[in-house]
């Protein structure tokens, strides 16, 4: 069994970042750039009123100035002509200002009679957003992250219209197993609802995948060998099930006669013993454990830094610290990952795993907000003591 730092380095040697394609701006937002985006202007084009107020030259202003108002600026409706000393511009937020040294007053500040008004204090600040304040034209925007909302807006106002991004990796979901039926379809005495493809499927489509469900291969080699042929053109092929040791085990088999080359079998995590890896033609293959929990686990350690790299990006897992809430007993030879429960500490949250840990619990997955990382061989610990957690 290898460890699962050497298991992780493994996978992601499978995985290349996938050719750039190109993306219109409103469906970009999770992807990753595949180079920088560069603003097509400067932002703001001109020095702009921050306030609904008056501008007026920096050399009339002084408190108790009356001033005449000259003409009227709005946002999108600039004021050509000179304002002469003395005189004052109406002015509304986002409309430009004059070009030379003023300031705007915003219009709590004055009071106005007529065709003019009168200054009672001075504020501070300008009011005005000087060109340029946020960005300007040529700079870039590269992101080492998927697009979020804030980005697409910051893309938009760059005047990008489409953007170059990473093609989403298209990933092969088949479940292995005679007892499983989909779900909406009735089980019979001996068999189970697939759940994994569906956890799976949601696991890839969260991390900027395109998810490709394949029919359940039943476990023989002649289902199991139809169902791969059709992951065809997948650029990753994600088997869960009939991973491990028993005669209806067949993933690792099957795959090996299709030209599987094996990276590794068996890794020293808990749940997830079983997982193997590999290059199955073109594509990467990852062979998760059966049991629902082995899987996800596989998946959050596992399948997200591959579904990261085929997107350009190479994100270690994060681990977090935390004070566990209670005892804990000396670890096995597996690194063990336990589902567990946050709450609100002094400093750090504290950390507190169920206490069933069985692989098939997908209730306690569900209600789990972490994964308490357990080092194989561990000590005993003692509530209080610091701990490191995958947060879910
Ligand atoms: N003698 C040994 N037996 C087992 C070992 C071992 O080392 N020696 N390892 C155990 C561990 S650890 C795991 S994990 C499981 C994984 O085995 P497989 O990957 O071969 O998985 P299956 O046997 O096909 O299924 C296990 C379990 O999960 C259920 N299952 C499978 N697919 C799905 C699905 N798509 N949706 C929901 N549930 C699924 C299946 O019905 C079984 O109950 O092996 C242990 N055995
Ligand atoms: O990976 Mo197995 O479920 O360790 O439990």
């Amino acid at each position: 069994m290898i460890s699962v730092e050497e298991a992780l380095a493994h996978v992601l040697a499978l995985v290349a970042p996938l050719p750039c394609e190109t993306e219109p701006l409103p469906q970009a937002a999770g992807r990753v750039l595949a180079e920088p985006a560069v603003a097509q202007l400067t932002q703001p084009p001109f020095d702009a009123s921050a306030m609904d107020g008056y501008w007026l030259a920096e050399s009339d202003a002084r408190p108790g100035a009356t001033l005449i108002v000259a003409g009227e600026a709005a946002a999108g409706h600039g004021f050509s002509d000179e304002i002469p000393p003395g005189h004052t511009l109406r002015i509304f937020t986002g409309a430009p200002c004059p070009a030379r040294p003023g300031r705007v007053i915003p219009q709590e500040d004055v009071t106005r009679a007529g065709d003019t008004i009168t200054l009672s204090k001075l504020p501070k600040t300008t009011h005005i957003r000087p060109r340029g304040q946020d960005f300007a034209e040529g700079a870039a925007h590269f992101p080492r992250r998927r697009l979020n909302a804030r980005d697409i807006g910051l893309l938009a106002a760059m005047n990008v219209a489409q953007v170059a991004v990473h093609r989403r990796p298209v990933v092969a979901i088949i479940a292995t197993g005679d007892e499983l039926v989909e779900p909406g379809e009735t089980p019979g005495a001996d068999q189970i609802i697939c759940s994994n493809n569906y956890l799976l499927a949601a696991e890839v489509a969260r991390h900027g995948a395109e998810a490709r469900m394949l029919p359940i291969a039943r476990d023989n080699e002649a289902s199991l060998r139809a169902v791969l042929d059709q992951a065809e053109g997948a650029d990753l092929v994600l088997t869960s099930g009939g991973a491990s040791v028993g005669d209806h085990d067949i993933v690792g088999k099957v795959a090996a006669t299709m030209g599987l080359e094996r990276s590794f079998w068996k890794v020293a995590m808990k749940p997830g013993k079983p997982l193997m890896a590999g290059r199955l033609g073109k594509a990467a293959l990852l062979g998760l454990p059966g049991n629902p929990v082995a899987a996800a686990v596989c998946a959050d350690v596992f399948l997200r830094p591959m579904l990261m790299k085929f997107q350009g990006l190479e994100t270690p897992l994060t681990l977090a610290k935390a004070v566990l809430g209670c005892d804990l007993p000396p670890e096995g030879p597996r690194q063990h990952y336990q589902r567990a429960r946050l709450t609100p500490g002094e400093s750090l949250p504290v950390i507190t795993p169920f206490s069933s840990q069985d692989s098939a619990l997908l209730s306690v997955l569900a209600e789990s907000e972490a994964l308490l990382i357990r080092p194989a061989q561990d000590r005993p610990r003692r509530r209080g003591e610091t701990v490191s957690y995958l947060p879910l």
